[in-house]
């Protein structure tokens, strides 16, 4: 196994102040904030609608056409506030410093372009490696994520693949830069269940081959126990609770994390 990689820098990694996000005049995130260090795994949880994936398109800089972000996010190392940066800096994070993984994989690979392509295209465009370099890389990291056969993978499109391939291909685009932060939006959730717990796995193992920090969105509290650290849990649009995993999921404070443990029967409070 490939020996974990130590920090590139002594404070966080992502630093998150006063998040809001709009749609017109109704405001949706109200005022998060967020620290993540060095190879820190943090989950946010929260029911449906809660805010999580806008706090999370927001972070990644993709916030879909008629929503804003103010407030402040900074990812270390960069001096620029990412609230306003243009979407050409945004664009340079994005696959370097930052990988993502969202729950439907078909989204984000492109239909027409053969895997190979799919993931030596984010090592020759942040000028990691030349094009020759990429592909003979990108088929070692398709074979690092355990895919059988990963020289027939290399040569397939997304179709050919199953979900579960499809979203190991996905883990491989988002690591293929050892970036510094791994953002996944419920990354199982549209997966057959025998496949998620592989997939996890293999988002816990990487993350840590590559030295990662991850922030990790999820509604199953299992699931979210299993990989993170430390949980912030979101309510209508706010973080309503946060702290250490073990001690939110046994010793739940707020109301609204109670009736989700409970949901979840995975706690003894009352
Ligand atoms: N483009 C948009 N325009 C207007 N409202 C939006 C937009 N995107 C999301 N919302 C609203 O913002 C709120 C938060 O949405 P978000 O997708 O962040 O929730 P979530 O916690 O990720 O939910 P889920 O677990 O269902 O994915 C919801 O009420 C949603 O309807």
């Amino acid at each position: 196994m490939t020996k974990a990689q130590p920090p590139r820098f002594s404070g966080p990694i992502l630093t998150v102040r006063d998040l809001r996000v709009s749609a017109g005049g109704s405001e949706l995130v109200h005022g998060v904030n967020l620290e993540v260090w060095p190879g820190e795994r943090v989950g946010i949880i929260g029911a449906s609608g809660s805010g999580k994936t806008l706090t999370c398109m927001a972070i990644a800089g993709l916030l879909s056409d008629g929503l804003r972000a103010t407030g402040s996010i900074r990812l270390a190392g960069i001096d620029k506030d990412l609230i306003g940066a243009k979407e050409s800096a945004l664009a340079r994070i994005r696959g370097l410093r930052t990988g993502m993984v969202f729950q439907e994989p078909m989204t984000a690979l492109n239909p027409t372009m053969k895997i190979v392509s799919q993931v030596a295209e984010v090592m020759w465009q942040h000028a990691r490696h030349s094009k020759r370099d990429a592909k003979r890389i990108a088929v070692e990291l398709l074979a690092a994520t355990g895919l059988p056969d990963p020289e027939r993978v290399a040569k397939s499109y997304p179709h050919q693949l199953s979900g579960g391939q499809r979203q190991r291909v996905v883990l491989a685009i988002a690591l293929a830069n050892s970036p510094d932060l791994l953002i996944c939006d419920e990354p199982t959730t549209a997966l057959d269940v025998t496949v998620q717990a592989k997939v996890l796995g293999l988002i816990d193992e990487k993350v840590a081959q590559v030295g990662a920090a991850l922030l990790f969105i999820s509604h199953d509290l299992a699931v979210l126990a299993q990989v993170c650290d430390r949980v912030l849990v979101m309510f209508d649009g706010s973080v309503v609770e946060e702290g250490d995993v073990a001690t939110v999921l046994t010793k739940p404070v707020h109301e609204h994390t109670i009736s989700l443990l409970r949901d979840a029967e995975l706690t003894g409070a009352p």
